[in-house]
């Protein structure tokens, strides 16, 4: 078996996922030069098996295992390695999930004493019963069940990378039957830290099935594993939420695939990717080139959010904090920080809308700091006249967070940053969706009115549109300078109509042999939205963010050009090309007001960048040290994510350290370490 020996090939290999039509292509010139890459599969499933086993304190002689196969060669792995520890001396027994099983690996796995039990009465499986009636086979699915159920160690090889939509037929009845339908296992956060002494363990070939492969949703039913084992590189499930939550343990087998020259589906942030978007000081420098962040935050309301977004950006290696708000709010920023300065002047990076009302909330209209916000957004608005578009592109980046989100133009250069959690995605896909829709041409939103342009920018990096006192002379949103005409969903022509958020439906064609609803119809429990074009959109919610994460990130960002960063125990952070997440914070960090810190870091990484990285490289940066300061502060070792162990490389001691809460301005106090930790 060849190891990665290269240090750069391991820490790539470790944080990079590539798509199942990716790794097919990269397993070809392999499986051409007859390298037995089945075998190897095989070979790693069974030493992991061993190694689950001998962590109970089992020995393989004293343990039952059962295989859930399936056709292809997911089940083929399966096979070789179950033909591997029954001849070690557990009592394996495979169940056959479909009508055929695979043909080398059928026949080692008989040689080596296991029994087979097949479940589809079409199965045409050599030497094995068939032709039973509907009767017996559920009769014997319940058999599987109550197999499993009582095993030491289910290894699942229904279905790996060939796996299409929702987990449908037999497959779908074991998984629901054994597993969970669509939900997130519900683990304290540190899985896996000693022994639970619960059985059956699991563990998941290649990745868990049901899982969305490529998207890492959990459409519906599938089997959660204690540990994947993957082969070749790591898809994108193994590291996307939710469906990275349902594969346990990772454990990665390098094949040798060259990775060198293909771009990964997704990355990972790591503390080399993260010390990047830190701009070390020079010796040249002052405070105005080391970065100043413009906030917009807090309000008479929430003035609390003013303070943490000032204190994170003032922490995060930023040279100046600038702060507009309401009176008490300065205040209150002054007391904190006395180191913040009031009112208009240059800035590099801008943050908005953290503890500002959102446009449903009593008396939004009225709120300065709303039409302080909506001023601003309107210069980065773009509506296809060059000079408008050009000035747009020239502004600097600006985080567009909580309250700010239902102000956000319609289309935007990807400077402009988005921040939601699952609740602000679902409101503002409901209300961009419905804007293309036409279905709410309500004149009293926040787009309403065209947007303003950027005619009175004295300066692309100044606060435009803006009197020195936040509290007084605001360009206002309803004083109507806008010379734009909102969108239609007639008029906008943005070649995102291919480009739809579509959830997965159940193939119902299949039999349901077991009787269970959920068999026929896995996709029962799924998220009622299915957005096309054409259609008015059902409304998201915030299950559905949780549920299909990146899907929601590429929709908003498709729709409105802004980089998007979703956040959750794994962020994901999204603009045209790439995706990135972090999965750095422990779950000490869903806290109140933590959202407001990284809205504060994000726009204090953005204020220090030059044109080196991109603005989604510089915002998953931002997230990944917020999550490091949060396990700094909690002194935790539990993460949303965890690298995998190489295999053949040893593995990492399981017993973390659990930490202790923390509120969110003990994040703030941290961040100066994490940056400390990742430019060492
Ligand atoms: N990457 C590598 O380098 C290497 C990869 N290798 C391994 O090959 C695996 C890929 O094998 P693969 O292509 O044969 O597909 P696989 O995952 O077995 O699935 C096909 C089976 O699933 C079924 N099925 C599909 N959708 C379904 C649904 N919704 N609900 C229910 N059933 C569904 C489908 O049924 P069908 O649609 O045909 O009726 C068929 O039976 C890969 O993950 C890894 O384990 C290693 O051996 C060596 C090196
Ligand atoms: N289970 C979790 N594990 C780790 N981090 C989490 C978890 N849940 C939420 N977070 C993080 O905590 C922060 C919460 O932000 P947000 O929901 O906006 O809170 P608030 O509005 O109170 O500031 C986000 O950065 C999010 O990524």
């Amino acid at each position: 078996m060849e190891y990665a020996d290269d240090a750069d090939r391991r820490e790539l290999l470790l944080h990079s996922a590539y798509a199942a039509e990716q790794v097919r292509v990269m397993e070809r010139p392999l499986l051409d030069r007859g390298v037995p890459l089945m075998r190897m599969a095989a070979q790693a499933v069974a030493h992991t098996a061993a190694g689950m086993l001998d962590d109970e304190d089992l020995a393989l002689e004293d343990t039952s295992i059962v295989l859930l196969a399936g056709a292809g060669d997911n089940g083929g792995d399966g096979l070789f390695a179950a033909a591997a520890l029954a001849q070690e001396g557990a009592a394996v027994t495979a169940v056959a999930v479909g009508r055929t099983l695979h043909e080398e690996g059928f026949a080692a796995f008989v040689r080596a004493g296991g029994k087979v039990l097949v479940l589809d009465p079409e199965a045409g499986i050599p030497g094995c019963a068939s032709g039973f009636s509907a009767g017996e086979a559920g009769e014997r699915l319940q058999a599987a069940v109550s197999l499993a159920s009582k095993s030491h160690l289910i290894i699942d090889a229904m279905t790996g990378i060939g796996i299409h939509g929702v987990l449908r037929g037999i497959p779908a009845a074991l998984a629901s039957a054994l597993g969970l339908d669509g939900e997130v296992p519900d683990e304290s956060a540190l899985p896996g830290r000693e022994s639970s002494g619960d059985f059956p363990l699991v563990l998941a070939v290649d990745t868990p099935s049901g899982v969305g492969v490529d998207d890492g949703s959990l459409p519906g039913p599938y089997l959660p594993a204690n540990v994947t084992v993957t082969f070749g590189a790591m898809k994108p499930c193994a590291v996307l939420p939710p469906a990275t939550f349902g594969s346990g343990r990772i454990e990665l087998v390098d094949f040798g695939f060259d990775i060198d020259d293909v771009e990964p589906a997704v990355e990972v942030v790591d503390n080399t990717f993260a010390s990047d978007a830190v701009r070390l000081p020079h010796v040249d420098d002052g405070k105005y080139s080391r970065g100043v962040v413009g906030l917009v935050t807090g309000s008479q309301r929430y003035p609390g959010a003013a303070v943490l977004t000032a204190r994170a950006a003032a922490r995060a290696n930023t040279g100046m904090v600038r702060y507009l708000g309401p009176e008490r709010a300065q205040n209150m920023v002054l007391a904190a920080l006395p180191e913040a300065v009031l009112g208009k002047g240059h800035v590099q990076s801008w943050v908005v809308g953290s503890g500002v009302p959102s446009g449903d909330a009593d008396g939004a209209d009225a709120d300065l700091q709303r039409q302080t916000i909506a001023a601003l957004l309107r210069h980065y608005a773009l509506d296809g006249e060059p000079a408008v578009d050009d000035a747009a592109y020239d502004m600097p980046p600006v985080v567009v967070d909580a309250g700010a989100l239902d102000l956000l133009p319609d289309r935007v250069p990807g400077q402009v940053v988005i921040t939601p959690h699952a609740g602000e995605m679902a409101a503002l896909l409901n209300r961009l969706e419905a804007g293309r829709a036409g279905t709410r041409a309500d004149d009293a939103s926040p787009k309403a009115g065209g947007y303003a342009g950027a005619a009175d920018a004295e300066d692309a990096h100044d606060t435009v549109g803006f009197d020195g006192n936040a509290d007084s002379g605001i360009d206002s949103a309803s004083t109507g300078t806008g010379t734009g005409s909102p969108e239609t969903a007639e008029s906008k022509s943005d070649g995102t109509e291919s480009n739809t958020v579509s959830f997965p439906t159940a193939d119902e064609s299949e039999p349901d042999v077991t009787g269970d609803s959920r068999a026929a119809s896995p996709a029962t429990d799924t998220p009622s939205s299915s957005v096309t074009p054409d259609e008015p959109a059902a409304a998201f919610t915030a299950r559905d963010v949780t549920a299909y994460p990146l899907a929601c990130a590429r929709r908003a960002h498709e729709l409105t050009g802004a980089t998007v960063l979703l956040k959750g125990a794994v962020t994901i952070v999204v603009d045209e090309d790439h995706t990135y997440v972090s999965g750095s914070a422990p779950a000490w960090l869903a806290t109140a007001g933590a959202g407001d810190v990284l809205a504060g870091l994000v726009g204090a990484l953005l204020a220090q960048q030059d044109d080196e990285i991109t603005t989604a490289e510089t915002v998953a940066a931002a997230a990944y040290l917020h999550g490091m300061a949060a396990a700094i502060a909690s002194e935790s070792e539990q993460q949303g994510w965890q690298e995998p162990d190489l295999v053949g490389h040893g593995r990492r001691q399981r017993f973390m350290t659990l930490g202790h809460p923390i509120v969110a301005g003990d994040v703030i106090r941290a961040i100066p370490e994490a940056i400390a930790d990742v430019v060492a």
